[in-house]
């Protein structure tokens, strides 16, 4: 341990997760939205906040552009930097849900690795991994924000699906098929696993 780390001494406070949770009226939890881009991330934590919201639950969704404009804008898109930007969303997850908030995190995450040490990090309990799932092919014709045709000619460099991997979840939570089920019926499936964990 570094030596300036051991005269760190937290401080108690008298107000806990538990109290806020009571004031809130619901649990708090991270629900980690994982996939490529323009796979739906996105839209289904817009959509699953909208819905959580209109029923009285209190949320904030943490989003890759919006993250990597501010807090994270020092990091770029080599391994190294994915690693530090899903390790300082996890921290700042795990302070949301000692808030009391249900945290919607959207970030590709494309590593199992990183995957598992936000959800260590956040406790298991408190985390629910959300794997929107949509074929490479799929997200390449929706091609949303024009990235995907820059990273076929090369303009951008390591884009994940293309020349960066993106390593599948293979026991996520929730697995939400974006390529062959409406928005409508991507939505109903989440709330309807989401909504009775949050019940006091
Ligand atoms: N090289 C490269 N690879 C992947 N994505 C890229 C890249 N460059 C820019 N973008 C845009 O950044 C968004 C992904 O940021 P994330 O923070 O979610 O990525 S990661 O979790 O650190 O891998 C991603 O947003 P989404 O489309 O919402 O996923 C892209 O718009
Ligand atoms: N079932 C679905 N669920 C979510 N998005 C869908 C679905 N079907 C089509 N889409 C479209 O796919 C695109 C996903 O974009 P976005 O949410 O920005 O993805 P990401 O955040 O993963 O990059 C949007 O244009 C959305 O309208």
């Amino acid at each position: 341990m570094a030596d300036y780390k051991k005269y760190i001494i937290p401080h108690s406070h008298s107000l806990e997760r538990g109290n806020r949770e009571s004031l809130m009226g619901h649990h708090s939890k991270v629900i980690w939205f994982t996939g490529l881009s323009g796979s739906g991330k996105s839209t289904l934590a817009g959509g699953l906040e909208e819905y959580l919201h209109s029923h009285g639950i209190h949320t904030y969704i943490l989003d890759g552009d919006n993250i990597r404009t501010g807090l994270n804008s020092d990091l770029d898109f080599s391994e190294e930097s994915r690693t530090e930007n899903i390790r300082r969303i996890s921290e700042v997850s795990k302070l949301f849900v000692d808030a009391g908030i249900v945290v919607l995190s959207a970030f590709i995450s494309p590593f199992k690795e990183d995957r598992n040490s936000a959800m260590n990090l956040v406790g298991r309990e408190n985390f629910l991994e959300v794997y929107v799932e949509c074929p490479l092919e799929v997200c390449e014709e929706r091609d949303v924000k024009g990235l995907y045709k820059k990273a076929r000619n090369g303009e951008i460099k390591n884009f994940t699906g293309i020349s960066s991997p993106f390593e599948e979840p293979e026991d996520a939570d929730i697995v939400i098929n974006t390529a062959n089920n409406s928005m409508e019926e991507c939505l109903k499936k989440l709330v309807e696993k989401v909504e009775p964990l949050l019940q006091l």
